[in-house]
């Protein structure tokens, strides 16, 4: 609550300060503050949290201020109602420039929004006969309070208002669930999935917030020039959004202010001479790039946290670390007679002529450790990738608690209850242990869009639930000691348990651990094997791709060996390590060698 009535008494005051500038020029620099705090705010979304890369914005601020035009000029919407509608235009608008991110990223995703923006800026210069061309749309009705329109300082406090409320409810949105998604698409969008992220669904609603706000800003533009033409729209407006989030501070949540605050002061003192201001743009793109990577935001952070002015508080450090025996936080199975959790069945798959799934059927009994262990390239990834979804097989099907999950999604198949690790560890490194495990609880909180922008109770009560639920999981892990962290900091073998925490946190019925030993010493194996022991006693059912042969035979209630695709054995482990059949395989010789 501090930091809303803080912002309400910044805005005011700014609110009352206005009311005092008669100089039209300082109070429309007022106002592009605002325009371009409300760009920013969305495109940091956009690129700090969600790391996708559009040069299209101008498009979408066009969206907003034609819509607006057209509806007031040509079909007399009245203009408040003409203001939400462009809104819901850019948001749609949104969804169009965010099918490309959903099949190509990085450099190429910049090229196709950079296209958009182009596009648009074509359409709305050459359709003379809808968009007025160069010579624009006049007469656009300006917001107005009882017939009245808005005076200039008016539009100053309202435009305050609107960077007030957005900031407010991005703020919401991005220090809870939504927001850890966010990053975690940033970061790796495979291990996003397998948290239960739904990829493209917030990629999309990345790219709507991003299209809302840019929109409403273009119309807010429209209604108080009350004119809009194609100048407006060009690529360096895209550049110039950009350079707001990257100047102030992108990922961070003050970064827009800084970055517009700090860009249109300093255009409006080279006003004058227009012909410097896009050298001088260039200049502080470049700048920011190389002397600020993470923009004033990041310079103003470590200043105050050299002076130790930084008190933020971590969410609930040391909860959970007393000295009672840590329980697991699990969901209750719904059907807990299930002798058999996931049975795979015939599953083929094909690399062109490589063929590492062939036939392969597999029955994995509730509460046990399974091992599945073979030669290397012998098909034991890919058989883990299948039962998460990351792979689709060509034939067969998996069934997971009486239900096929063949066909489903990565997040789909982690929601039901299958949590994975990676061979080559996939960890969101940039973020804090407790981060990575909250993510992991992603898919157990229900919070919608809505109850988290609001900041309604029900998303702080799930919040303060996975909170517990979380430092639950590391003081079970003997990570609590870690939570602060940034996970890539640490040595190889706590990352793996970062991993494998992060795993538990989505309370799996199934836990997948694809070489879980790799790269740790004896002492860290041996610990590792007790670990696992443990989460099996906890009701958790686990199956554990490895090479250490010591680690499989010690904990392992039943194993599955695999060779070039194909199952040529399971059982007990005594039964296995005498199998001629394994020997043949691992030894590469015949059995009377052997
Ligand atoms: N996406 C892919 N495209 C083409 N070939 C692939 C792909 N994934 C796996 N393969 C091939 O399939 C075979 C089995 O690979 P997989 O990683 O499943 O084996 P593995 O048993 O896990 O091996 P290791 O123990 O070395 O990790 C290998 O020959 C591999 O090169």
């Amino acid at each position: 609550m501090r930091h809303v009535i803080g912002s309400i008494v910044l805005v005011a005051a700014l609110a009352v300060g206005a009311s005092f500038i008669e100089n039209e020029f300082y109070l429309r620099t007022l106002f592009m503050i605002c325009i371009y705090f409300l760009c920013a705010a969305g495109m940091n979304v956009l690129l700090g949290f969600a790391g996708q890369k559009s040069l299209g914005q101008a498009g979408l601020f066009a969206a907003g201020a034609y819509a607006v035009a057209l509806l007031t000029t040509r079909y007399e919407v009245g203009p408040w109602l003409s203001l939400l509608l462009a809104c819901f235009v850019s948001g749609v608008f949104g969804i169009l420039i965010a099918v490309p991110s959903l099949r190509v990223k990085g450099p190429s995703l910049a090229m196709v929004t950079l296209a958009f923006g182009i596009v648009i800026e074509k359409v709305v210069t050459e359709g003379s006969e809808v968009f007025g061309g160069a010579m624009g749309i006049y007469a656009i009705q300006p917001l107005n309070i009882g017939g009245t329109p808005f005076t200039m300082v008016q539009w100053v406090w309202f435009g305050l208002l609107l960077c007030l409320v957005t900031h407010l409810l991005l703020r919401n949105l991005l220090r809870g669930r939504f927001g850890r998604a966010f990053l975690s698409l940033q970061a790796d969008e495979v291990a996003a999935g397998a948290v239960g992220v739904a990829v493209y669904r917030y990629k999309v609603l990345a790219f709507v917030i991003a299209a809302v706000t840019c929109g409403l800003a273009g119309a807010l533009v429209a209604q108080q020039n009350q004119y809009i033409n194609s100048d407006f729209i060009n690529f360096h407006l895209s550049v110039f959004i950009l350079l707001l989030v990257l100047f102030g501070g992108s990922g961070s949540l003050y970064g827009p202010l800084l970055g517009s605050v700090t860009l249109v002061i300093i255009g409006a003192l080279v006003a004058r001479w227009s012909w410097i201001e896009h050298f001088v743009n260039g200049a502080l793109l470049l700048f920011a790039l190389y002397a600020m990577p993470k923009g004033l935001a990041g310079v103003f952070g470590s200043l105050f946290h050299k002076l130790g002015l930084n008190h933020a508080r971590s969410p609930g450090v040391g909860a959970a670390q007393g000295t009672a025996v840590p329980r697991l936080p699990t969901r209750a199975l719904a059907r807990p007679d299930a002798g058999s959790l996931l049975t795979a069945d015939k599953l083929n798959k094909a690399f062109g002529g490589v063929v590492p799934a062939r036939d392969v059927s597999v029955n994995l009994t509730g509460g046990h450790i399974h091992a599945l262990i073979g030669p290397n390239g012998a098909g034991k990834s890919t058989f883990i990738n299948m039962l998460t979804g990351i792979i689709r097989p060509d034939q067969g099907t998996v069934t997971f608690l009486g239900s096929e999950i063949t066909r489903q999604t990565v997040h789909g198949i982690c929601d039901q209850g299958i949590a994975r690790t990676f061979q080559n560890l996939r960890l969101f490194k940039d973020l804090s242990v407790r981060e990575n495990v909250l993510l992991g609880q992603h898919s157990r909180m229900r919070n919608g869009f809505v109850s988290s922008l609001l900041g309604l109770p029900r998303a702080w009560r799930e919040e303060a639930q996975a909170l517990r639920k979380v430092n639950a999981i590391l003081a079970f892990t003997g990570l609590s000691r870690y939570a602060e962290t940034p996970a890539g900091s640490l040595a190889y073998g706590l990352q793996r348990r970062v991993e494998l925490a992060r795993a538990l946190a989505s309370e799996p019925f199934l836990l997948l651990l694809d070489e879980p030993a790799a790269g740790l010493n004896p002492q860290e194996t041996a610990e590792l094997g007790q670990l696992l022991v443990r989460i099996r006693n906890e009701g958790i059912t686990i199956l554990l791709i490895e090479h250490h042969m010591d680690l499989v035979m010690s904990i392992s209630d039943h194993v599955i060996v695999l060779d070039y695709g194909q199952k040529i054995a399971e059982g007990a482990p005594a039964k296995i390590q005498a199998d001629p059949r394994v020997m043949e395989a691992y030894l590469g010789t015949s059995t009377e060698a052997a």
